[in-house]
């Protein structure tokens, strides 16, 4: 029985790549997951470990980014751009396939550097009802918000550990989640439902942040201040990282425009803002 090797290709997978157009004060995000994969003339490292001919998947990352250093336009543009980099430069790669998943943000108002992922956010609702009373706890969770300016992190603990660099320029960005109990019921749930998520919104656009700590304290106090029937909110926030990538090994600059989204791990930061004039009450939360 003759076996011999079929079909086969390999790339990078979920390159996460954020792009700030900074042109002015009025910010552009363009918010990627990339994926290359390439084919071509590649027995060798198949059958007998013979890396010659194999660019490494970490090259096509790096590649990835510092081709968005140019600008990266249309997503198809963009793909062209890598596609023929990659067949041209490499004479044991035949076949790139580049495909894109692109997430859309939409302005927090007409803010300049503030925006919300499009369709982002899951509406939540808790009612606990017993003979002994009535809770209601609404929320949401999910909401995706990030500022592109306007925070800075830094004159914390350094330990032996430490190796945070401090900045006064990064990006924020955290995915929502809030649950808020009502003290007095509103008049139109709809209403407050979407005037606590405005609150939010507004509070994480307007606050420049010296800590996500921070941003969350303004937040939760921006909803109770405009709501006097809440009595609590209960913020997790995910402090998701986008990490400058360094260009500087391919000869090129970063100012504060190309970005490695990172998922995980990333910090949480959690807590509540509370009238302290109300009993704690005994919501399911
Ligand atoms: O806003 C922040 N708060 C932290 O506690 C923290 N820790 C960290 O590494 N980065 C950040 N950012």
């Amino acid at each position: 029985m003759a076996i011999t090797l079929g079909g086969n290709q390999y790339g990078k997978a979920e390159v996460r790549l954020v792009r700030v157009d900074r042109d002015g004060e009025r910010h552009r995000v363009t918010d990627l997951n990339v994926s290359v994969a390439l084919s071509g003339d590649l027995t060798g490292t198949h059958l007998t470990g013979d890396n010659s001919k194999v660019l490494p998947t970490d090259t096509q990352k790096n590649t990835v980014y510092a081709f968005a250093r140019d600008g990266i336009g249309e997503v198809e543009e963009f793909g062209l751009r890598l596609g023929e980099h990659f067949v041209r430069s490499q004479p044991s790669i035949h076949r790139a396939r580049v495909g894109f998943e692109q997430y859309s943000w939409d302005r927090i108002g007409d803010r300049p550097h503030s925006f919300s992922r499009n369709g982002s956010g899951t509406r939540t609702a808790v009612v606990t009802w017993s003979e002994d009373g009535v809770q209601v706890v609404s929320g949401l969770t999910g909401l995706t918000v990030m500022n592109t300016t306007d925070s800075e992190f830094w004159g914390y603990i350094k330990d032996g550990y430490t190796t945070l660099p401090e900045t006064h320029d990064r990006i924020l960005a955290t995915a929502v989640d809030a649950k808020w109990r009502h003290h007095t019921h509103p008049a139109d749930w709809a209403e407050s439902f979407e005037q606590a998520k405005d609150d939010l919104l507004t509070a994480f656009a307007e606050t420049h942040s010296l800590s996500l700590q921070q941003t969350l304290y303004a937040m939760g106090r921006r909803v109770l201040d405009k709501q006097p029937g809440i009595a609590e909110i209960r913020l997790a926030l995910p402090n998701k990282h986008h990490f400058l990538v360094d260009l500087s090994p391919f000869g090129l600059d970063n100012p504060n425009e190309v970005f490695f989204a990172a998922d995980r791990p990333y910090g949480l930061i959690e807590g509540t803002v509370r009238r302290d004039d109300l009993p704690e009450g005994d919501a399911v939360w």
